[in-house]
């Protein structure tokens, strides 16, 4: 196993201008290196590059310049072992409408040239909960199923590397959980793991390593949790015995507000305050509190932090 599912070196993708428009450089020189065995998320806001970059790894986008290696092969030098070793589920809901999804499966495992007897169409679409639409046109599915069906695809080659393409996008709770926990299952057992998703939550619980995009540069590239962690800020929140008139002055550098009349929160930097000294100012300006938590910071807040923008904003 190499020590990287993905390796990508100065990758440059510039679309050309069309009717009268400037030429778009969407990746600016991107390093990037996807650690195998991992989950990996890639985050960006609308239009950061991060189609562009899932593209080409699919090689349905022809980059620029720089290199591109999946699972130790050279997209360049070793086409076809690179292409053989990546499935992508893209982010569009296109499925052909005149195979039914056993059929599509055993059209997708003949452009990859599995052998016949190494197919596993039905043990697929059991596995996605499609077995019983197995005979049913594709064009007869529900959004949520055609989703499924595209995870079934990505998977008839047994790629080394799965990408997922904002999985959830419009997806409810349920298949939401059910995809997930497909994904970690496959992970499990070997499969490396690559997503988008805007939502943040998703990519905070699923993801052991993230890379924010931002106008075709990565911003950064971190463990999850080390990414969380680079926020120094934290929020105090006090729930006061009385109510309070107005905000207490207790100290520089510290962001104190009255949520409502009962509720304080003061926003501190973990480097330089502890939150008892925080309380003990407190009460110390006369307040006294029933209770006391703590908020630390989450990936929404190192996004915006990084980006100055919500994941769904363009
Ligand atoms: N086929 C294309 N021709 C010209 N420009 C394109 C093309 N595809 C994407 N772009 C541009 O490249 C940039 C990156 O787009 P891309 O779709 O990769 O972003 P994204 O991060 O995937 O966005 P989203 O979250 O909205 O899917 C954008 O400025 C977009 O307009």
């Amino acid at each position: 196993m190499p020590e990287n599912a993905i390796e990508v070196r100065g990758l440059e993708k510039t679309y050309a201008g069309s009717g009268g428009n400037a030429p778009n450089r969407a990746l600016k020189g991107i390093d990037l290196d996807v650690p195998a065995g991992s989950i990996f998320g890639l985050l960006g806001p609308n239009g950061a590059g991060k189609s562009t970059f899932i593209n080409i790894l699919a090689g349905l986008v022809t980059k620029t310049a720089g290199s591109v290696r999946i699972w130790g092969f050279d997209q360049d030098v070793n086409p076809r072992q690179s292409r053989a070793a990546i499935g992508v589920v893209p982010q569009e809901l296109n499925v052909d409408p005149f195979f039914c999804a056993y059929d599509a499966l055993e059209v997708q495992a003949g452009l990859y040239a599995v052998p016949k007897a190494e197919r596993r169409s039905m043990e697929i679409l059991r596995r996605v909960g499609l077995e019983d639409k197995a005979r049913a046109y594709s064009r007869t599915l529900s959004g949520g199923m055609r989703r499924r069906l595209l995870v079934a695809k990505a998977l008839v080659h047994n790629p080394a590397v799965l990408v997922l393409d904002e999985p959830t996008a419009g997806v409810d709770i349920e298949l939401r959980q059910m995809l997930w926990s497909y994904v970690r299952e496959l992970n499990a057992a070997g499969t490396t793991v690559i997503l988008t998703t805007h939502y943040l939550e998703e990519a905070q619980e699923m993801c052991d390593r993230i890379a924010i995009i931002n106008h075709g540069e990565v911003v950064a590239c971190d463990d999850t949790a080390a990414l969380l962690g680079r926020l120094d800020a934290k929020t105090l929140v006090l729930r006061l015995e009385q109510a309070a008139t107005e905000v207490p002055q207790l100290g520089d550098g510290l962001q104190v507000e009255l949520r409502d009349p009962r509720t304080l929160r003061i926003t501190y930097s973990r480097s330089r305050w502890q939150a008892p000294d925080l309380v003990s100012r407190v009460q110390a300006a006369g307040l006294a509190c029933t209770d006391i938590s703590t908020e630390e910071p989450d990936l929404e807040d190192v996004f915006l932090a990084l980006t100055s923008k919500t994941p769904a904003e363009g």
